[in-house]
């Protein structure tokens, strides 16, 4: 059943109204790491509460409760829940999307405000922090619900909706909620629930769309060396003590080759190779190492063979090293010994990978590493946060109605893709509640997530909530 001509032509006739919409979420700093920020995260949660409410949406705002962030305990940001529509005789789709972002500010190397959209006329690119992720996919399903309502149109399915503003940090206190509600039973917020659908994520290049059936899981880490009471004089200490920044760059050095390969024993090890037939899936998706090469803006594609490439990125894990914490970072040439330094890295973890198995391989591996260092500091390993990778099948129902609304918008075929990224709580979706998990990505692969300059294509945006809500008819019209 193809969506209405009234809806698409709705979504193009108020194209610039959902462009304002987007930059007043775009406007709101939401950033989930940082502890002075999280009163935006609140503030946005509200924001994104009123305009589901506006819409026709019944909400309640669920307290998560506290955790605890560098050292501060936090009230995490309240999970909205939202519900339209109770028909028996139509599916219910469960859509989750996030309102909190990356951190960005323009030292970073932005060329514009982060927290300000800018419309690139010339490009048609719609550039602030959180555009592609994820506060232009989440606005897109608004964009369907306004389309719906101004029209008078009925909804082909019963939509509820689940959006988080802790994603980008792990998503605490959202699994416990899944759970609880799903224990409920038929009183649970989730129940009848026939299939879940999550734009959040980003098509490999900037011509195909795709649909994805796998998300890598993350393991991310602190490890901290410590050993003078301060920071030290490097004419009056260097080479007199042991330095903290020394031994962390010898641990931080050990971890992964300049190749990709995990030097942690047992974790590269535990995903067996991809055969003949495996690689040749890769090798079919539209995408070269010239994609690869655009999207970061430099010619360092780690291989010439584009099935290696994409298997780096989606079926084999990595681990990349982010930060060091507590390091002299600043211009002109301060001669320190910083006392405390932390380095950040994280795993991406694939089937049948999981933190539990890999994580203690970590601990042992630096601890080890460390004591062949013989140095007199002191080592703290510290696991942030976690969440294990998925895999779904893509021959459901829900996968050929996101084929169907594709071809319907796009006039194309999607690529069939597996995500690089994480999105912790899908797992638990699919667990949970015994049901199929679709991504359907509205941004493109040279989005620029978590970097700077993330923008969304204006025609992603329009075209992208058109495709969400034909999905919807899609779905409504196939036999489960
Ligand atoms: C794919 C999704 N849009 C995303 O960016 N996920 C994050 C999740 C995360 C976990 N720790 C910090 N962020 C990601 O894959 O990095
Ligand atoms: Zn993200
Ligand atoms: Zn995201």
């Amino acid at each position: 059943m193809p969506a209405p001509a009234k809806f698409t032509e709705f979504v193009d006739a108020n194209a610039d109204k959902f462009i304002q919409r987007l930059a007043d979420a775009v406007a709101i700093p939401s950033v989930s790491g940082e502890p002075n920020h999280r009163q935006d995260v609140v503030k946005m949660a509200q924001w994104l509460d009123g305009q589901l409410k506006s819409l026709g949406v019944t909400t309640k705002l669920v307290d998560l409760g506290k955790h605890v962030m560098d050292g501060e305990e936090l009230q995490l940001p309240p999970a909205i829940l939202g519900r339209i529509g109770d028909d028996p005789k139509k599916k219910t789709i469960l859509i989750y999307g996030h309102f909190d972002v990356q951190p960005a500010y323009k030292s970073d190397g932005w060329d514009t405000e982060p927290f300000k959209l800018v419309v690139d006329q010339k490009t048609g690119r719609l550039i602030g922090r959180g555009s592609t992720d994820d506060k232009g996919p989440i606005l897109g399903w608004l964009n369907v619900l306004e389309a719906h309502k101004a029209l008078g149109l009925e909804l082909p399915v019963n939509l509820r909706f689940c959006f988080e503003g802790m994603e980008e940090s792990g998503s605490e206190g959202l699994d416990d909620l899944i759970r609880s509600e799903t224990q409920k039973g038929k009183e649970g917020w989730f129940a009848g629930v026939d299939c879940v659908c999550i734009s959040d994520n980003y098509w490999l290049n900037d011509r195909t769309p795709c649909l994805t059936y796998g998300l890598r899981g993350l393991t991310y880490f602190k490890v901290t060396v410590s050993g003078p009471a301060r920071d030290l004089h490097s004419g009056m200490f260097g080479r007199a003590v042991h330095e903290p920044m020394t031994d962390l760059i010898a641990l931080m050095s050990k971890l992964v080759t300049p190749d990709g390969k995990i030097l942690v024993p047992g974790v590269d090890e535990m995903v067996a190779p991809a055969d003949e037939e495996e690689k040749k899936l890769y090798s079919s998706l539209d995408y070269s190492i010239a994609d690869v090469e655009d999207a970061v803006g430099g010619k360092i594609a780690i291989s010439e063979d584009k099935a290696t490439v994409l298997m780096g990125r989606m079926r084999n894990p990595s681990l990349s090293l982010h930060g060091i914490e507590g390091a002299f970072y600043g211009a002109g040439a301060k001669t320190v010994i910083p006392a405390k330094v932390s380095g950040k890295f994280s795993i991406r973890l694939v089937p049948p990978q999981t933190p539990e198995k890999v994580n203690p391989l970590v601990h042992k591996y630096l601890e080890s590493e460390f004591a062949k260092l013989n140095s007199k500091n002191k080592l703290e390993v510290e696991c942030l946060h976690d969440g294990k990778p998925w895999v779904a099948d893509f021959k459901h129902w829900n996968y050929e109605a996101a084929i169907k609304a594709t071809q319907a918008v796009y006039k194309k075929q999607p690529d069939l893709t597996r995500e690089g990224g994480s999105i912790p709580v899908t797992l638990t979706f699919a667990e949970s509640l015994g049901v199929n998990v679709l991504l359907l990505p509205m941004g493109r692969g040279d989005d620029g997530a978590h970097s700077t300059n993330e923008k969304l294509d204006r025609s992603n945006f329009i075209e992208g909530s058109k495709l969400l809500g034909t999905y919807l008819y899609e779905a409504a019209a196939i036999a489960k």
